[in-house]
C-alpha cells in the first residue's frame, strides 16, 4: 500500500543536461568527442576505438556522453566500477557489448565510469582484458576518470584518445544556480550563489547538491543561511548527500560509496536513517525491508566494535544498498528529511549532564568534597530546596554560589524565572541586609558547616581556603 503519491527526483537529475547543446563549458570536448561519434556513424571506424574522459568530478563527462547517446540514438551501455572489478566481469560485458548490434539502436555506446577507481590489484587483469577488446571492437567505448595519469592506467593510454574536461567556471556555476532557482520558483540570493559556487570549486554536482540541501531544509537560499550550512560542507550537508545518495542511488555501488564517504559516525547514520526511512518510503513492505536491514547493521556494527572489524563491511551494505534495494514497490515520498529524535534527546541530556557537572564542580569546590558524592547526594537535596524552599533563601543561595541561568533551569525547573526576580529584588535591596545574610549562607556552605574546625583551615597562596587534616594549633 502507499501512502502519498507525492514523488521527489533530486535536482541533480531533474536537471540533467538532455542534449550536446546544454552541457556547459566544454567546447573543446563536445567537438573532440562528436567528430569520433560522427565517423563510427559514417562506419569509418577511427583509428583510436576508446576515448578517455578525465576532468574533475562534476563537470559534465556523465552528461555529455549520455546526452550524446540521447541525440544520436544510440543504447548506452552504462557499467561502474562494481561491474568491472575481475577480468571475468569485463569478458561477461565488455567484450560481449563489444561484439554486439542492438535491435532497435545504430550502435551501442559502452560507457566505462570511473575506472580510475579501480582497486590496483583486481583490475590489473582488468586492464589486459580491455587493451584485448578495445582495438576490435565494433561499438564505441567510452571511459572516464578523475585521475587518468594513474600508473595501473598506463597501458590503457596508449590505446585511446584522451579528452579534457575542464572545471567550470564561477559565473558558469553561478548562472546555472540562477536557472534552477527560478524554475523552482525560490527565493535565492545572488551573493548565496556565489558563496555555494565558490565553495564548490567548479564542481556543478556539488553546488547544485548544496543549493537543494539548502532549499530542501530551509524554503530560501540565503548568504546567511548559505554561509554557516555549507561553510566547510557542513555536517547537515554531509549528512544530506549520504541521505540522497542512498535514497536515490541507481547502483548499489553508489549507495555503499555515499555510506562509506559520510563523516558521520555509524550510529549517527543509523539514526538518521531510522527516523528517515519512514518520511520517504510508503509502501510498507518497503520500509519492512529496509528496517530490516537497518536493524542488521545495527547487529553487525556492535560485533564490528567488539573488534571483529571485518563486519564492518556488511553495515556499508546493509546501510545503503540494503535501502536502496529495499524500495520494490512504492516511489520515494517527497517529505523532507528530519532530525532524529534520538539524537535531539541524547543532545538535551548532554546539555544537562553537562549543566549537572558544573553544578557538582562548584559545590565540590567549596565543600572539598568529592564531585561524585556531590552528584549522587547533595544535587537532589539541592533541587528539592530549589524548588520548594523559601524564595528568599533559595535566592541568596543561588547568589552565593554564583549559579548562572542555566544552572538555576536545572535545579529550580519552572521556578527559575521567580528566583532570578527574587535575586534582583534582593540585589536592589538593602546592601548591608543581603551581605549579612549572605554571610550567613557562606557560613553555612563552608568547610566549618560541613564540620571541618577553623583551625584545620589555611589560606592557599592564592588565597582559597584548604581543609588540612592536622590541627594548626
Ligand atoms: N558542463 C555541465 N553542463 C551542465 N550541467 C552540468 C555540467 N557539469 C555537470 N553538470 C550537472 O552536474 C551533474 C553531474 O554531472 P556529471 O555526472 O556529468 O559529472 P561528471 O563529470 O561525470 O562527474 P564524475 O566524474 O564525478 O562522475 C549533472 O547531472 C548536471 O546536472
Amino acid at each position: 500500500m502507499i501512502l502519498s503519491n507525492e514523488v521527489k527526483i533530486p535536482w541533480i537529475i531533474k536537471y540533467r543536461p538532455k542534449r550536446v547543446d546544454d552541457i556547459i563549458n566544454q567546447e573543446e570536448a563536445k567537438s573532440q568527442m562528436l567528430t569520433w561519434i560522427h565517423s563510427w556513424l559514417e562506419g569509418k571506424r577511427p583509428e583510436k576505438k576508446a576515448l578517455l574522459l578525465y576532468g574533475p568530478p562534476g563537470v559534465g563527462k556523465t552528461s555529455l556522453v549520455e546526452a550524446i547517446a540521447n541525440e544520436y540514438d544510440l543504447e548506452l551501455l552504462e557499467l561502474n566500477a562494481s561491474d568491472y572489478r575481475r577480468t571475468q566481469d569485463i569478458k561477461k560485458t565488455v567484450a560481449n557489448a563489444s561484439q554486439k548490434r542492438p535491435l532497435f539502436k545504430k550502435m551501442i555506446l559502452i560507457l566505462m565510469d570511473e575506472i580510475d577507481g579501480l582497486s590496483p590489484r583486481g583490475d590489473i587483469g582488468g586492464v589486459d582484458e580491455l587493451i584485448k577488446i578495445i582495438p576490435n571492437t565494433m561499438n564505441p567505448i567510452i571511459l572516464t576518470a578523475n585521475d587518468p595519469w594513474k600508473d595501473n592506467l598506463r597501458p590503457i593510454r596508449e590505446y585511446v584518445s584522451m579528452v579534457e574536461f575542464k572545471p567550470l567556471t564561477l559565473n558558469q556555476v553561478i548562472s546555472v544556480l540562477q536557472g534552477i532557482c527560478n524554475k523552482e520558483n525560490l527565493e535565492c540570493e545572488r551573493e548565496a550563489l556565489k558563496f555555494i559556487a565558490e565553495k564548490s570549486m567548479g564542481d556543478l554536482r556539488g553546488a547544485i547538491n548544496d543549493l537543494e540541501a539548502v532549499a530542501e531544509g530551509y524554503g530560501k537560499v540565503t548568504f546567511n543561511l548559505v554561509s554557516v550550512i555549507v561553510k566547510g560542507r557542513d555536517k547537515s550537508v554531509d549528512l544530506w548527500r549520504t541521505l540522497n545518495g542512498v535514497f536515490y542511488a541507481k547502483e548499489a555501488w553508489q549507495s555503499r560509496r555515499s555510506v562509506m564517504n559520510s563523516e558521520e559516525d555509524y550510529e549517527t547514520l543509523i539514526a538518521w536513517f531510522n527516523d528517515n526511512v519512514p518520511l520517504k518510503y510508503g509502501d510498507y513492505e518497503d520500509l519492512f525491508r529496509a528496517m530490516d536491514s537497518l536493524s542488521r547493521a545495527s547487529l553487525f556494527l556492535k560485533r564490528a566494535k567488539s573488534g571483529d572489524w571485518d563486519m564492518l563491511s556488511y553495515v556499508f551494505d546493509l546501510i545503503g544498498p540494503g535501502i536502496t534495494y529495499a524500495r520494490k514497490n512504492g516511489e520515494i515520498l517527497k517529505n523532507r528529511f528530519s532530525y532524529p529524535q534520538k539524537i535531539k534527546i541524547m543532545g538535551q541530556m548532554k546539555s544537562l549532564r553537562e549543566t549537572r557537572d558544573r553544578i557538582a564542580k562548584i559545590l565540590s569546590e567549596r565543600t572539598l568534597s568529592s564531585q561524585r558524592v556531590i552528584k549522587s547526594d547533595v544535587i537532589q537535596y539541592l533541587i528539592t530546596i530549589f524548588r520548594n524552599g523559601n524564595i528568599e533563601r533559595v535566592a541568596m543561595i543561588a547568589r552565593a554560589y554564583g549559579f548562572s541561568e542555566d544552572d538555576l533551569k536545572y535545579l529550580a525547573g519552572n521556578r527559575y524565572k521567580d528566583i532570578e526576580k527574587e535575586m534582583d529584588r534582593l540585589r536592589e535591596g538593602k546592601k548591608e541586609e543581603i551581605n549579612a545574610k549572605e554571610k550567613e549562607v557562606k557560613k553555612q556552605t563552608s568547610l566549618e558547616f560541613f564540620g571541618v574546625k577553623s583551625s584545620q583551615v589555611k589560606k592557599t597562596e592564592k588565597g582559597k581556603r584548604k581543609y588540612y587534616k592536622k590541627d594548626n594549633k
